[in-house]
């Protein structure tokens, strides 16, 4: 079956204790919107991090594009990071970089032209509301502030695949609804995105978006539409 993401039978166990997670078996349809949820402990940051490949399963299988990504060997992994843009909890912001030099990161290291890049940084600054702080660092920003320029770096330069964890965790609702909307067009311009979330309000408000819930190191798909999707979204 083809899909962007493909867990079959994923498990994964921190040190010698039980399962962290156990039994992932799901498939991600290219294009599709899908939120992540489920009690805090449940597992969403592990199977996230499964997911951006910063953390082996520790048994089943893994393909990402198509691909084994749990055999891959070091030195193609950059290649696959650069395919997926990653909102992380802690934001991860460089803090001898201003907002813009942070944002402008991906796109450098992609190799392109300075001169090309201002406007879609600048774009980017305005989208998640802070045209007027691009030269700000980031331990002189908000917590809000900084989420924002966390989710424009991972947007900028078009993931196929875009991971948010939290990622509307320290904005208020309006702001939410403004990040959620800018996914949705991310969305729409054909990048996959995964949400991992605890607030169920974010739930209703993308209309085409699957929900997979975790509990218990779990995934509950009751309806088994992860696993066998219906088809491929298009938009
Ligand atoms: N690096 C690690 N080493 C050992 N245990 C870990 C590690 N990372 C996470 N865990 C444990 O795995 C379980 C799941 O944690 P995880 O962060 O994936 O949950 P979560 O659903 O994202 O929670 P939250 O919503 O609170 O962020 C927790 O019991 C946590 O203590």
């Amino acid at each position: 079956m083809s899909g962007i993401v493909q867990f079959e039978n994923v498990g994964l166990r921190y040190g010698t204790g039980a399962e962290t997670l156990s039994d992932l078996s799901f498939t991600l349809a290219p294009g599709g919107f899908y939120f992540l949820t489920g009690p805090s402990g449940a597992g969403k940051t592990s199977l996230l991090k499964m997911l951006y490949l910063s953390q082996r399963p520790s048994r089943g299988a893994i393909r990402l594009f198509g691909e084994d990504v749990v055999q891959l060997r070091r030195a193609r992994l950059p290649g696959f990071r650069r395919r997926i843009g990653v909102v992380f909890q802690d934001f991860r912001l460089i803090p001898h970089l201003s907002a813009f030099d942070n944002i402008a990161l991906p796109l450098r290291i992609a190799g392109v032209d300075e001169r090309d890049l201002v406007t879609p940084v600048r774009e980017m600054l305005a989208w998640v509301g802070l045209a007027e702080r691009a030269s700000a660092h980031p331990p002189t920003l908000s917590g809000g502030e900084q989420q924002r320029v966390a989710i424009a770096r991972a947007v900028i330069g078009r993931p196929e695949i875009l991971v948010a964890d939290e990622p509307t965790g320290n904005v208020d609702p309006e702001m939410a609804a403004r990040l959620l909307h800018l996914f949705d067009a991310l969305n729409t311009l054909g990048t996959t995105i995964v949400v991992a979330t605890h607030d169920i309000h974010l739930l209703s408000r993308v209309a085409s978006a699957n929900v997979m819930r975790l509990d218990r190191g779990q995934l509950q798909d009751p309806t088994g539409a992860l696993r066998y999707p219906p088809r491929a979204e298009h938009h």
